[in-house]
């Protein structure tokens, strides 16, 4: 059986609801081996962030030349990246090492609004990083930061897409999780000829806590395994669906989604396939 292995890098949420928990939790629910460079360690919880500490460059560039001299991932996806400095030896390792099918979560602010990544690191990340990204997935507020432009319909998401493509990545795309008043949660995906949308009904629930990490580390899986990307971000918008739609209801905040959720969803239908098999022979005979 092939083993298909994934990287993140990213920073450690001690409440392990987002963040390399979050990935981790991902990869192994869908089937691939994960790995982790940890670029900051954050004392954070259901209710917030409490603290942040970013991992020293050479710390980081060991941890990279570690995975690159022995263990090569299939795909990689990144996430808080905190500085100019981090992004630089994240990128500088990429091309070094090769690596391919890149995810590139451009992760800013946590939900509670501390930051997650130095204003200067933006210029950085447009520099080094998306010109090696295959997809890259920023919220709407990330969009902005990107674009440069504000966000407030279909058509402004849509050149934002355009722009953020111009940096030289594969795919961008646009999640709809901030999107405010809307039935639906739809993603935008830019592929730099064509719009796709992917589109689920808006779950009403607080309890969103790490949803673009498990969004980005499941569409990682996908890539990891060989699959195309339009393939993978359709798993990705079904795994997220599925957990945030069974909340584990824990903390006294903002709770983190559940990582059982879609393989749950996935055993049980094959079950009653199963029982359905079953019971037809034993009608039969
Ligand atoms: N309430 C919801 N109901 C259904 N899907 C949602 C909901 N909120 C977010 N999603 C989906 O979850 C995925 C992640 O989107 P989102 O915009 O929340 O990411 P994010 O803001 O980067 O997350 P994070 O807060 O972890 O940084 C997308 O596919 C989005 O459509
Ligand atoms: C470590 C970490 N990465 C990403 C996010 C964004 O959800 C977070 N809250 N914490």
């Amino acid at each position: 059986m092939a083993i298909y292995k994934a990287l993140t890098i990213a920073g450690s949420d001690s409440g392990g609801g987002a963040g390399i928990q979050a990935d981790l939790k991902t990869f192994q629910e869908l089937g691939v081996y994960g790995m982790s460079v940890i670029t900051a360690v954050t004392a954070q919880n259901t209710l917030g962030v409490q603290g942040v500490y970013p991992m020293s460059a050479e710390a980081i560039e060991r941890q990279l030349a570690s995975i690159g001299e022995d263990l090569q991932p299939d795909a990689l996806k990144t996430g808080m990246l905190f500085s100019g400095d981090i992004i630089r030896v994240v990128a500088a390792a990429i091309q070094q090492y090769g690596w391919n099918h890149i995810v590139v979560d451009p992760v800013m602010i946590a939900k509670g609004g501390a930051s997650l990544l130095q204003q200067e690191a933006i210029e950085a990340m447009i520099r080094h990083l998306l010109p090696l990204a295959d997809v890259v997935t920023p919220n709407i507020p990330e969009a902005e930061a990107l674009s440069g432009m504000v966000i407030t319909d279909h058509e402004s998401r849509q050149l934002a897409a355009k722009r953020i493509h111009q940096y030289g990545c594969k795919n961008v795309m646009i999640k709809g999780g901030h999107e405010p008043n809307t039935e639906q949660a739809t993603d935008l995906l830019y592929d730099g000829t064509s719009f796709t949308e992917f589109t689920s009904n808006r779950l009403i629930t607080p309890h969103t806590h790490g949803t673009g990490c498990t969004f980005a580390a499941a569409l990682t899986s996908g890539l990891a395994q060989g699959l195309a990307t339009k393939e993978s971000l359709g798993l990705a918008k079904r795994f997220i669906h599925a957990a945030i739609g069974e909340p584990l209801h824990i903390g006294g905040g903002h709770g983190p989604t559940n990582h059982w959720a879609y393989q749950r969803g996935v055993r049980a239908t094959v079950a009653a396939a199963a029982q359905a098999v079953t019971t037809e022979r034993g009608a039969l005979g």
